[in-house]
């Protein structure tokens, strides 16, 4: 098995999945009902009974989405999308503290050009898969998540977030002195509206879950203990919805966002590549990793 996964890891990386979109037959053969599947950085748990998995990232020390992470999340995504009896899945954190700090900063400093393209294709494909599953998608958001983080629970069609003032939620990119790109936007968007999307990205804001819940960034809090259990309500109320009527649905209230990325999917690579090789850049980026560090001191 674990050879399997190595096998659509480098698929992956190599660009492979990207342009078809599928996995190999072997690959995909791996799920079954009631299965459990451990990779490095991702647990995934599926009850056979109620076709929900449980997908926990656990890639410690803040499950920060490095190339290689994106990559397992990506191929463990698509395995539980081909497992007919796969309906609904949880996506939830095993660290104590952080749903996902986002993109891996050290994925963006001091690499080639090949190296920034291939990570965005990563992040892009990310986005897409996750956007577009047909599956219920629930996010049970147990700890902080700032931008790639948080847009990852965007894409989810429902959030819980843990009721703890010390966890918050948001785009904070322009605190790093980069920019959200367009898609980001606009699943923020799509989400909370345009008038709270533009003060919430030019100011990098981060929300506290209450406030979070004032303006629909997430749907529901609950006491961090019972943020999963919160979690499998709410999916259980959406899995009794027929799944043709819910995919076609979904499908057609995402199409034009998801279009628009896909469209502009290799200008979008440029353009990040270009910014992100420009020294004033680089400069944001490592002075931002150097305060993260200077913080604990
Ligand atoms: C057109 C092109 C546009 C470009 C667009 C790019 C879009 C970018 C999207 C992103 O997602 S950028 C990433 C933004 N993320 C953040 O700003 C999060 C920063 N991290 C935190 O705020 C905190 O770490 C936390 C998540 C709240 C957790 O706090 P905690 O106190 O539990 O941990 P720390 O001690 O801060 O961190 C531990 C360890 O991890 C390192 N680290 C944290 N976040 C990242 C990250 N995103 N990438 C890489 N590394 C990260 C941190 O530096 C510490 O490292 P060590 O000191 O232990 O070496």
């Amino acid at each position: 098995m674990a050879a399997l996964l190595k096998r659509s890891a480098s698929l992956l990386r190599a660009g492979a999945l990207q342009k078809h979109g599928v996995l190999t037959k072997q690959a995909l053969c791996l799920f079954s009902t009631n299965m459990r599947m451990f990779t490095n950085k991702i647990s995934v748990e599926m009850d056979g009974t109620t076709g929900v998995a449980v997908l926990t990232m656990k890639s410690p020390p803040v499950n920060s989405l490095s190339l290689d992470f994106l990559t397992e999340f990506t191929i463990s995504l698509e395995k539980l999308e081909m497992d007919k009896a796969c309906r609904g899945v949880i996506l939830t954190s095993a660290l104590p503290r952080v749903f996902s700090a986002g993109l891996d900063i050290t994925e963006m400093c001091g690499k080639s050009a090949e190296h920034y393209a291939a990570f965005w294709r990563a992040v892009q494909e990310f986005w897409l898969k996750l956007y577009t599953s047909n599956m219920v998608t629930v996010a049970a958001i147990n700890g902080s998540c700032p931008a790639g983080g948080c847009l990852m629970a965007l894409v989810c069609d429902y959030r819980v977030m843990a009721d703890d003032p010390k966890f918050s939620i948001g785009l904070n990119e322009t605190k790093l002195g980069i920019v959200a790109p367009f898609w980001f936007k606009d699943t923020m968007t799509n989400t909370i509206g345009n008038r709270e999307t533009e003060k919430a990205l030019q100011l990098g804001y981060m929300y506290s879950p209450a406030d979070a819940l004032k303006v629909g960034l997430v749907d529901q809090l609950a006491s961090a203990d019972k943020v999963e259990t919160v979690a499998s309500t709410v999916m259980s109320e959406w899995l009794a919805i027929p799944d043709h009527a819910r995919h076609l649905t979904k499908s057609m209230m995402r199409k034009p966002t998801r279009d628009r990325l896909v469209t502009h999917r290799d200008a979008d690579i440029t353009s990040f590549v270009n910014f992100v090789t420009k020294d004033s850049i680089q400069k944001s980026l490592q002075m931002y990793l150097e305060s993260l560090k200077q913080r604990k001191r």
